[in-house]
């Protein structure tokens, strides 16, 4: 059932329309994380349960624990070897297919399985669609050892390709830091408006400490856009100047 919200809706929308159009039977599908893959678990798990035959690998714990709850049966990247599909949400998605992603803290389990599969859609309401990436702060995963050492370092990169002082904060919940599920944790940088994604995205996983950015070029190859009426469209990023020329068919 549509759910009244106009923006629960949206993302309804977006996450539903993808089992009709890429689900079949036997598929290995990475499910994604936050809350309009969240809509595409449930449905999945209405799917399963109407005779679908498909295994899952979720993104995050709280993935996991969905499709739990909804009867997805689920593997791991190792007993599966490579996967049909991940679909997935977005904070931000620009005109190419590049996203910010990690706003719910899940980038590093999200990008190892969108990278294990053979094509990834990205499912997304229309407030996510943007000109310019940015006004989303980039979520930066770091490990806790002397992570300021490392917050530093960032700070200094983004110095260096021009972005200035740019604000450093680490991601926190209640009064405790954010603590990821590999145990790390999250620095978001406030850049407002990122200029060369690609290029921050190529440097900022060099630096000692840090093990992966929210900013994903070249990996989605189609983004589904739900809107608040309950319909969607669907595009195709898979041509764009950011897509890599190894994508494996995404
Ligand atoms: O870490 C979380 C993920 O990257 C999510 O896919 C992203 O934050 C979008 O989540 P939502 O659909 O809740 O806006």
């Amino acid at each position: 059932m549509q759910p009244s919200n106009e923006q629960d809706r949206a993302k309804w929308a977006a996450g539903t329309a993808a089992i009709d159009a890429y689900i079949q039977d036997g598929m290995k599908l990475g499910l994604g994380s936050g809350s309009t893959s969240h809509w595409f678990v449930r449905a999945l798990g209405e799917a399963v349960e109407n005779g679908l035959d498909v295994v899952g690998v979720p993104t995050s714990t709280g993935t996991r624990d969905l499709a739990v709850e909804v009867g997805v049966p689920l593997t791991t990247l190792a007993e599966a070897g490579r996967l049909d599909l991940t679909v997935d949400g977005a904070d931000e998605i620009d005109a190419d297919g590049v996203m910010i992603k990690g706003g719910g803290a899940c980038l590093l389990w999200e990008r190892i399985i969108a990278e294990t599969s053979e094509k990834m859609v990205c499912v997304v309401d229309e407030s996510k669609v943007v000109d310019q990436l940015g006004a989303f702060p980039l979520p930066i995963e770091v490990v806790q050892f002397e992570w300021e050492a490392t917050r530093n370092a960032i700070g200094d990169l983004l110095g260096g390709l021009g972005y200035g002082e740019v604000e450093l904060t680490r991601r926190m919940q209640g009064d405790q830091p954010l603590v990821t599920d590999s145990g790390n944790f999250i620095v978001d940088a406030h850049l407002r408006a990122i200029t060369d994604p690609l290029a921050i995205d190529g440097k900022l996983n060099w630096i000692p400490g840090v093990v992966e950015n929210g900013l994903f070029g070249g990996i989605a190859a189609e983004m589904i856009i739900g809107r608040t009426d309950g319909s969607h469209e669907v595009r195709d990023v898979s041509k764009s100047p950011s897509a890599r020329p190894d994508t494996r068919g995404r």
